[in-house]
């Protein structure tokens, strides 16, 4: 992607999100934009991509559980038995299929940093990385425990990956949830690299 190429997409989607996102997500977005070029920079990106995938990151978010479902199933994408029963997971998926074949977005770094936003997965690439993280820190977070997420992102890109991988494992467990197991397979992985 050229560097007006990139403008133009930026520009493009500002606008498509302005149509399809709330102040508040909006706002969101752009703060895990900032955040995904910022750890880019740190860690050894491209900072513009990592820009772009946060800004999108959320494209799907806003639209109905039954409106995700379709987009979907509409280009064929096949769900595990937890990403079936979970529809939070589910605007992460269909914004990689909205991004793919509606809106013709071609660089498949993005389309997978989009993909496993939520959830993470073992093998996830650096941007996927940078964009999961991105998200669980930007300027806009505020949870306890938002501080050590931040501090362990400062650390080294896989530590904050983990740190965040954990402690959306322990929210999950102590809600009762179901846990995807990309989230489990990719802390694992994290874990057997530092043996
Ligand atoms: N690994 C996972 N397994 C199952 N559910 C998950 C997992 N990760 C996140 N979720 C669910 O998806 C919801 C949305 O996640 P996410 O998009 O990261 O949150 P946010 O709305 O804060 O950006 C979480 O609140 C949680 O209920």
């Amino acid at each position: 992607m050229t560097k007006g190429r990139d403008q133009v997409d930026t520009q493009r989607f500002e606008k498509i999100l302005d149509e399809t996102l709330g102040e508040k997500r909006r706002h969101h977005s752009r703060m895990v934009s900032k955040a995904a070029a910022e750890l880019a920079r740190r860690y050894g990106g491209d900072p513009e991509q990592a820009a772009f995938a946060g800004l999108v990151h959320d494209i799907a978010k806003e639209m109905k559980p039954d409106a995700q479902l379709q987009t979907m199933e509409k280009y064929s994408i096949l769900l595990d038995d937890v990403e079936r029963v979970t529809p939070k997971l589910w605007h992460a998926i269909a914004g990689y299929a909205l991004l793919k074949y509606e809106y013709g977005v071609a660089d498949e770094d993005v389309l997978e940093a989009v993909r496993w936003h939520t959830t993470g997965r073992k093998g996830l690439s650096r941007l996927g990385k940078i964009v999961y993280l991105a998200d669980c820190i930007s300027e806009d977070r505020d949870y306890p425990g938002v501080e050590q997420a931040r501090a362990a992102a400062a650390r080294s890109l896989d530590a904050g990956y983990l740190d965040s991988l954990e402690r959306s494992i322990r929210t999950l467990l102590d809600r009762g949830a179901l846990l995807h197991l990309g989230t489990v397979e990719a802390r694992n992985e994290l874990l057997l690299a530092a043996k």
